[in-house]
């Protein structure tokens, strides 16, 4: 079933069109890579879907809902996720700390309930931070529940990037060049972490990397965008052997 409808999306910055025209779909449980060179509009794309950026034209539907001019956290409740291509952690909370936060706009209780601490407040807490205990332990973090973020490796401040996105319980993750910066090891251990993640929670993800190797081992589709514009979409195979984008990574020269 089609949980992502992009149709004519369209963004300007003043004279600059960084989104032009975009159609594509997302159907669920779909792992699907969106490349392009730089600048080519792939974070605008995302920053338009997730509500950061209004469209200039066009439409974005979710659910069989149209999201365009929802706030980003509507769009985050109605269950789009996302990373961004910088980390955004509470460096001087701990790692429990940081995924509570992002779980708690989901999780609120009711007023009475919290202010005079009824049992269910506990009651919901603790089974909030055992939940989050069990998802950092699939990301290997668990035994770092009480560190603070800032301490975390490299690599290990990207999953918890994810575990965050992931606490909000969204139905299509975006995740933004997760494999910036991390090391082959990492890359390799990222690689099998996103196809676990959409085996075991069971929901679409869009992936924006540079790391070719990554998108072509993990993603089911491909879309490629150059100047704002879709250029190419299809199987890993059928994008690694399209004309159009080997002259829009390689400047012609194959
Ligand atoms: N807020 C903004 N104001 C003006 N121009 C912008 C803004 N955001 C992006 N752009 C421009 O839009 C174009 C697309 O940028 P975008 O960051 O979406 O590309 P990208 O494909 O994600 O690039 P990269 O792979 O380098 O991250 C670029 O020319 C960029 O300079």
């Amino acid at each position: 079933m089609t949980l992502l409808e992009v149709k004519s999306l369209t963004k300007n910055f003043g004279g600059l069109t960084a989104v032009s025209d975009v159609n594509l779909v997302l159907e669920e449980q779909e792992l699907v890579g969106l490349i392009g060179p730089n600048g080519a509009g792939k974070t605008t794309l995302f920053n338009l879907l997730t509500g950061v950026y209004e469209p200039s034209e066009g439409e974005v539907i979710f659910d069989g809902e149209k999201l365009n001019g929802k706030k980003p956290y509507k769009i985050a409740n109605k269950g789009l996720g996302r990373t961004f291509q910088n980390i955004r952690l509470f460096k001087e909370l701990s790692v429990l700390e940081n995924v509570l936060v992002a779980m708690n706009e989901k999780n609120k209780e009711g007023f009475f309930t919290s202010v005079l601490r009824l049992p269910k407040f506990y009651q919901t807490e603790d089974r909030i931070k055992n939940e989050t205990l069990k998802l950092l332990s699939i990301f290997q973090l668990e035994e770092k529940a009480e560190e603070r973020a800032k301490n975390l490796s490299y690599g290990e401040q990207r999953r918890l990037e994810i575990v965050r996105a992931l606490a909000t319980q969204p139905k299509v993750l975006f995740l933004d060049e997760p494999a910036a910066g991390m090391n082959p090891q990492e890359t390799a251990e990222l690689t099998e972490l996103i196809r676990k993640i959409q085996k075991e929670f069971k929901i679409s993800i869009v992936l924006i990397e540079h790391d070719m190797s990554l998108v072509m081992d993990v993603c089911e589709r491909i879309y490629v965008l150059e100047y704002g514009k879709l250029i190419a979409h299809g199987t890993p195979n059928e994008i690694k052997e399209n004309p159009k984008v080997i002259q829009a990574y390689l400047g012609g020269e194959i």
